[in-house]
C-alpha cells in the first residue's frame, strides 16, 4: 500500500514549495494547494504532486476545497499550513475587510481543515501522524505595521494548544514560528541590513531552516502542542 500524502497549503512558491520539494524527495506523496494558476506548477504536477486549487479568503472557499481534497486522497500522513497573506495593515475604509481577510487565511482555514480532514488523519496506518502550523516570531512580539497579520498568527499558535489537547494522542499538532527566512521581490539593501540586524544570527537562513525544523517534527513521536522558533535569536537582542 502507498504512503499517505502529506498536504501543504500554499505550496507554489518559496518555503511551502521547497518543503513540497524536499518532502517528495524524501519518498513522501504530496498533495499542495495554490490559489492563483501559473507555469511554475507544472514541474510539480510533472513529478506527481497533486495540486489543488483553494482560495482561504472565504469559508465557502476552505470548504470547496475541502471537497476536492477529499476527492483526491483517502488518507492524509500530516496538514502543513503554510498560506498566509502578509498584508501590512490598512487605515482605509478596508482596514475591516483586511482583518477579516487575514483571520480567514490564519485561523478560519486552518481550523476548519483541521475539523474536517481529520478523518483523513484518522484514516492513515502509518504510526505517526502530524497537523503542523506555521505561525511567525511576531505572534508574540505583535507588529506596527501588520498587527491584523500577526494577530491572527497568534489565533493560529493559539490553535495549536487546543487541537492538540483535542487530538492526542492518535494526531500531534505543533508550530513554526520563523522570523525571516526569505527575501521579497524589492527588498533593498537597506531593508535587509535592518532586518538582518534584528537577529542574534545576523542572517537570512532561506527555506532549508523550515524544512529541517518540519522534518524534526514528523520524525518526533513524542511533541505535541509545541511551537518552536526559528529565529535566529530574536528574543537575545
Ligand atoms: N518568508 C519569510 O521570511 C517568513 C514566512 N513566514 C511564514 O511562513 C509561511 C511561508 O512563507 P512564504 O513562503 O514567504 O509565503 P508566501 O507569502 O509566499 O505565501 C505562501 C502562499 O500562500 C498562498 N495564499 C495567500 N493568500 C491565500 C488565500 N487567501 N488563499 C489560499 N492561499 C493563499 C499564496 O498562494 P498563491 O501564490 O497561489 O496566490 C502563496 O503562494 C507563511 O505562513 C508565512 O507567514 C513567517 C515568517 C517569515
Ligand atoms: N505570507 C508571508 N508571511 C511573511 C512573509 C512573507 O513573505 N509571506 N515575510 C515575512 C518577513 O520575512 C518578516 O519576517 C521580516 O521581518 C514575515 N511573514
Amino acid at each position: 500500500m502507498s504512503a499517505a500524502p502529506i498536504l501543504i497549503t500554499g505550496g507554489a512558491q518559496r518555503l511551502g514549495r521547497h518543503c513540497a520539494e524536499r518532502l517528495l524527495h524524501d519518498g513522501h506523496p504530496v498533495i499542495i494547494s495554490y490559489r492563483r494558476e501559473r507555469p511554475e506548477l507544472d514541474e510539480l504536477r510533472q513529478r506527481g504532486v497533486v495540486t489543488l486549487m483553494a482560495d482561504f479568503s472565504s469559508e465557502a472557499g476552505v470548504l470547496d476545497f475541502l471537497e476536492r481534497l477529499r476527492q483526491s486522497t483517502d488518507s492524509l500522513r500530516a496538514i502543513v499550513h503554510n498560506a498566509s497573506d502578509w498584508a501590512p495593515d490598512s487605515t482605509g475604509e478596508d482596514a475591516g475587510a483586511n482583518f477579516e481577510r487575514l483571520f480567514r487565511v490564519h485561523m478560519l482555514a486552518p481550523y476548519l481543515i483541521n475539523l474536517h480532514a481529520r478523518e483523513l488523519l484518522d484514516a492513515c496506518i502509518e504510526p505517526q501522524r502530524d497537523i503542523v502550523h506555521i505561525t511567525d516570531f511576531v505572534a508574540q512580539k505583535g507588529s506596527r505595521k501588520h498587527a491584523a497579520y500577526a494577530a491572527t498568527k497568534a489565533g493560529l499558535d493559539n490553535l495549536t494548544r487546543s487541537f492538540a489537547a483535542m487530538y492526542a494522542p492518535d494526531i500531534q499538532v505543533n508550530a513554526i514560528a520563523p522570523a525571516l527566512i526569505m527575501l521579497n521581490e524589492g527588498d533593498d539593501e537597506a531593508y535587509v541590513a535592518k532586518a538582518k540586524s534584528k537577529s542574534a544570527m545576523q542572517l537570512v537562513p532561506g527555506p532549508g531552516v523550515v524544512y529541517q525544523t518540519l522534518r524534526y517534527l514528523l520524525d518526533n513521536r513524542y511533541i505535541t502542542g509545541a511551537t518552536l522558533p526559528l529565529d535566529g535569536g530574536r528574543n537575545v537582542v
